[in-house]
């Protein structure tokens, strides 16, 4: 390679983002179902990224592959930048991840389980064992019932167990798989801190979940699965923008706006709070255009912000016809 290559090729990884985790053409394929059919999926380091999908899309098992506890059908895994499974005993160690799976000891009480799980972490020191549980717990808000028998927890403190567990050594990347299941509103908050923190340490998240909510408020990223492939992934505030296809005008010459947009055959309707223009089939700039060569006072235009509960359907779901569906573009004839 010239000197001049080797520079381009420097400066292009310098320029793309480092990676917590990294699949290709991921795919598993059950006796009975394709799980996961081709996953390109970019964790980006530092992030939090919302695993989302509807039930049976291929999330758990696109972690379960991740962390090497399923072995992909075809595909590449990069786990911290090593390939998965081989480098599992050099990755592993700075994962901590909460997934299905064996339970606890049901008559040990948590402190314990926690104890036994803490002494298998390779950076762990025997001295610094007691510490790290003492300190996951209570990261969980289990401190108080760190005495008690696993079997006499409740749902969702089984579910903080299992959270501590993934927090038990430092890492640099935390995979949860559906984290709130089974948690009350105090203990969704209580995750929603926890990941909170993790964020700012620079540890990087992957969680999945059905709470869109929650991704909304916690996550910086957003990968969206549907039937075991990947149909969105990129930072949550661009995916929100790039989904919200009406400009909201306010003008003082709404009808006039309305008719300089529909004789440029560009939809447009007349609302309470301004003109909404959709712009699934122009651009905002084109838009504002048009509205200034028609000699309309255009005070402000902005795009309407759609939420991840819309976005997400939109991405998931084959939307039936609604037949009161009115057109953009025939409402206004429809509002009197
Ligand atoms: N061990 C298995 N054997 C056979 N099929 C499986 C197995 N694990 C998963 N599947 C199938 O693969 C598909 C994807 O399942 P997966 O659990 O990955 O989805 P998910 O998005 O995590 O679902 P949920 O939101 O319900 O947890 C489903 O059709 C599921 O039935």
């Amino acid at each position: 390679m010239t000197e001049a290559l080797k520079a381009g090729a420097a400066a292009r990884e310098a320029a793309a983002p480092r990676l917590a985790a990294r699949t290709r053409g991921l795919r598993k394929v059950y006796r009975s179902a394709v799980a996961v059919d081709g996953v390109d999926m970019d964790v980006p380091e530092g992030a939090v990224v919302g695993m989302l999908g509807p039930n049976g899309s291929g999330k758990t098992t696109t972690i379960r592959m991740l962390l090497g506890l399923v072995r992909p059908t075809e595909g590449e895994v990069e786990l911290l930048g090593q390939p998965m499974p081989a480098a599992s005993e050099a990755s592993l160690p700075h994962v901590g991840a909460l997934v299905e799976g064996p339970g606890f000891h049901p008559f040990l009480s948590g402190r314990d389980n926690l104890l036994r799980l803490a002494a298998a972490e390779p950076l762990l020191g025997r001295r610094q064992v007691d510490a790290a549980v003492t300190d996951a717990l209570e990261r969980v808000g289990l401190a108080d019932a760190a005495h008690r028998a696993y079997r006499g927890y409740s749902l969702g403190m089984k579910q903080r167990l299992g959270l501590a567990g993934a927090l038990l050594a430092p890492r640099r990347f935390v995979v949860l798989d559906e984290p709130t299941n089974g948690l009350d509103p105090a203990g969704t908050r209580e995750v929603r801190r926890v990941i909170a923190d993790l964020h700012a340490e620079g540890v990087t998240v992957l969680v999945s979940s059905h709470l869109l909510a929650e991704v909304e408020a916690t996550c910086t990223h957003v990968v969206v699965l549907n039937q075991g492939t990947v149909v969105a992934q990129g930072e949550l505030d661009e995916l929100l923008e790039s989904n919200s296809p009406t400009l909201l005008v306010s003008t003082p010459d709404g009808p006039l706006a309305v008719d300089a947009l529909r004789d440029n055959r560009i939809p447009a309707r007349l609302a309470p709070d301004g003109v909404r223009v959709d712009l699934s089939a122009n651009t905002a700039s084109s838009v504002i255009e048009t509205l200034v060569r028609a000699d309309v006072a255009v005070e402000e235009a902005r795009r309407e912000r759609t939420g991840l509960e819309d976005v997400f359907a939109r991405l998931t779901q084959a939307q039936p016809d609604d037949p009161d569906d009115v057109p953009l573009d025939r409402a206004p004839e429809l509002m009197s």
